[in-house]
């Protein structure tokens, strides 16, 4: 019953008017017929204020897509609510220059998508439900038809008052795995293979850990040693084979998002007054990297 409207590159636009959208992978496959896409939100100015805006791009863009939102007059109201689909923190600020902060909401994703062509997208791990909320006041039901609509469409999703605690547990795993597995070349299960790595993993958790709870925020477990243990037992050997999108990416030559994971633990630890050298130091690496691989 929710027809949405995609603003992609042009060759998605073009894939999906010749063959509409599709899902293959984890979840089943599905093909939607009934999708509007375009090159730019200025084609759907007469369609709104929308309901909803998803922000789908890398952390990297978040504040390019909020300034083009906001310059299509119409397009986001007072009651529209922009939620921002990013890995790692800070998301929130990127847009702040261009949109109200009160509209302003996050998802954490656990759901790993690969796109082997441009109207499709291929899911390759589910963790959890979708986590989506308001980083800085309750909400009152708004989210709800929409995570009703992404439930019913086969990815389900919850609206949460705890969203903040997500993203900093999304934080700890994508922070430790994503630029450890980019740095030794391997899938996030290789990891705990040899003590090196569970010593390096640990040094990165504790850090985030203790980065956290400076900066006043909280996460599901109390300590640091409660969430490795989670980690290391539950998590990893769930998403074993899973090749972390910071791998991907270097791969791919593309810039990465380690500045809104590791270079934001690095920016709240000197904020702070915790020290974080082994963050620091993966922070460097993978930059080193980046521009070797560009
Ligand atoms: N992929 C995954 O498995 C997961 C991803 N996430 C998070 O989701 C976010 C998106 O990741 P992912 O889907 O992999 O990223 P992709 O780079 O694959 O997709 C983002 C797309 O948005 C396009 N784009 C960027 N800016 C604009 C713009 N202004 N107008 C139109 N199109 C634009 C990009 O084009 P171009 O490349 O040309 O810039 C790209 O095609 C990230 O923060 C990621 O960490 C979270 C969990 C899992
Ligand atoms: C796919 C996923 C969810 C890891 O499980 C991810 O966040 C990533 O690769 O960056």
């Amino acid at each position: 019953g929710v027809t949405p409207d995609i603003v992609t590159r042009q060759e998605g636009v073009t894939a999906i008017e010749d063959e509409g959208l599709r899902r293959t992978g984890l979840l089943g496959e599905a093909a939607y017929r009934n999708v509007r896409a375009a090159a730019s939100p200025d084609e759907f100015m007469a369609d709104g204020p929308y309901d909803y805006v998803l922000v789908c791009t890398k952390s990297s863009a978040t504040g390019e897509a909020g300034q083009a939102l906001s310059a299509v007059p119409g397009l986001l109201g007072p009651s529209t609510c922009v939620v921002l689909c990013q890995n790692g923190w800070g998301n929130r600020e990127r847009v702040s220059p261009w949109v109200d902060p009160d509209r302003v909401y996050n998802a954490r994703v656990i759901t790993g998508f690969s796109r082997p062509a441009p109207n499709t997208s291929h899911i390759t791990v589910h963790v959890a439900p979708i986590s989506m909320g308001h980083l800085a006041r309750p909400m009152a039901g708004e989210l709800i038809p929409l995570a009703e609509a992404l439930t019913k469409g086969g990815l389900s999703c919850n609206a949460s008052d705890e969203v903040g605690r997500d993203l900093w547990a999304k934080m700890l795993f994508n922070g430790s795995l994503n630029s450890l597995g980019a740095i030794f070349g391997v899938p996030y299960g290789k990891l705990s293979d040899h003590p090196e790595g569970l010593r390096l993993m640990r040094s990165v958790v504790d850090e985030i850990f203790a980065v956290m709870e400076a900066a006043g925020y909280r996460t599901w477990w109390q300590t640091s040693e409660e969430y490795f243990t989670v980690l290391t037992g539950e998590l990893l050997p769930t998403a074993a084979h899973h090749v972390s999108s910071t791998l991907q990416d270097l791969k791919a030559g593309k810039r990465t998002e380690i500045d809104a994971l590791t270079g934001e633990v690095v920016r709240l630890g000197e904020k702070h007054g915790v020290p974080v050298p082994v963050n620091q130091t993966v922070l460097d690496i993978i930059g080193f990297m980046e521009k070797d691989c560009a």
